[in-house]
């Protein structure tokens, strides 16, 4: 359980900076969550701390101890890839041993470490199966088995859910998690997936450009994302209301709203859809449905009035039609005001 600490590491291919002076760090026993979007550089940093891939600066700790010079199968670090690099021709049993034979270790004491692996993940009774005869879910849990077999003192996994169908990707996040947990394992997780970040993190980085915008818990990310940028990558479709602020009152189409906080300037509002409550309409509502999606639980709406427009999402205990005469509040105290640009 190593902390891991990230100082200042930068790293370019062919001229172009993939990652631009970057530092954070996972407390021992902690799971940090490396957040963004496609081609973020996300996979590059992971590579990195792993030992793949040399910054061309910076320096990477892991319990204080400078790694960056340690070569990758010496740093005690393993890394797990979306799709598991099981060795086809090896058993369940062959490939969670691989790499304790790489390191010598004796076979009786290597049979007993991959039976105690195996039952880890739920895998007893497979130990003769060829990865061809596995699930997905199955194939990821030796994957994570064979691991955490060579007892790394940090685990990195790389989108390691991506390739699975939803229902079981549910379920290995929460065996996944359990797990790093139970095993108190630092871990880091490269993910694009925000929802999956805010579930499985104590702790959430998030990555654009090949720079961290913001670390913080996921609660911190979602309610308070330290710009726009970070903001809108967080979460689902939301409602972005521009506005000028004076003297602390926020001035938009929807309004006049208290924003002490806020200097004079102009601001875009982003309001969650959850923020826009909706309720039965009369003669008078000028708000119309345009649209609505049902999803079980909660229902989302687009809702119309002279050329606005806003997202909602409603409970289901009353279900809205398209055309229907709705009234609409927004609740702006749960606003986040991002300034645009100055007077
Ligand atoms: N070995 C390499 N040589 C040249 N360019 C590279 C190399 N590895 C990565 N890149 C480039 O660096 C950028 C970041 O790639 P990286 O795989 O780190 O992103 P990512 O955030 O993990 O993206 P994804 O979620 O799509 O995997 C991409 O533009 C990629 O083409």
């Amino acid at each position: 359980m190593a902390e891991i600490r990230v100082e200042n590491v930068s790293k370019a291919f062919r001229g172009e900076k993939i990652i631009d002076g970057i530092s954070f760090e996972v407390a021992g026993a902690q799971l940090l969550s490396l957040l963004g979007p496609s081609g973020a550089g996300k996979t590059t940093l992971l590579k990195i701390i792993a030992g793949l891939v040399k910054p061309d600066t910076g320096e990477i700790f892991f319990d204080g101890v400078p790694v960056v010079k340690v070569p990758a199968e010496k740093r005690g670090a393993v890394l797990v890839f979306q799709d598991y690099l099981l060795f086809p021709h090896l058993t369940v049993e062959q490939n969670v041993a691989f790499g304790l034979r790489m390191a010598g270790v004796p076979r009786d004491k290597r049979t007993k470490i991959v039976a105690e692996m195996l039952a880890l993940v739920d895998m007893k009774g497979y130990e003769h199966k060829y990865p061809h005869e596995l699930s997905g879910g199955q194939k990821q849990r030796v994957a994570l088995a064979r691991a955490l077999a060579v007892k790394p003192r940090v685990l990195l996994l790389d989108e390691p859910f991506s390739n699975l169908d939803p229902r079981l990707r549910e379920s290995m996040r929460e065996f996944t998690r359990d797990l790093q947990r139970r095993m108190e394992m630092t871990t880091i997780l490269v993910t694009h997936d925000w929802e999956e970040a805010l579930m499985m993190s104590d702790r959430i980085a998030v990555l654009i450009n090949g720079s961290i915008k913001q670390v913080g818990t996921p609660e911190e990310v979602y309610f308070r994302p330290a710009s726009l940028e970070v903001a809108e990558f967080l979460g689902e479709k939301k409602n972005y209301v521009e506005g000028r602020v004076k003297d602390g009152v926020f001035f938009c189409p929807f309004g006049d709203f208290p924003a002490p906080q806020a200097v004079d300037g102009c601001y875009t509002a982003l309001i969650r859809p959850e923020h826009v409550r909706i309720s039965p309409g009369g003669e008078t509502s000028s708000w119309m449905v345009c649209d609505m999606r049902f999803a079980g639980g909660c229902v989302y709406y687009r809702v119309v009035r002279e050329g606005l427009l806003l997202l909602c999402a409603a409970d289901n205990t009353v279900i809205y039609r398209p055309g229907d005469k709705v009234d609409v509040s927004v609740d702006f105290s749960k606003a986040m005001l991002f300034e645009t640009s100055f007077d």
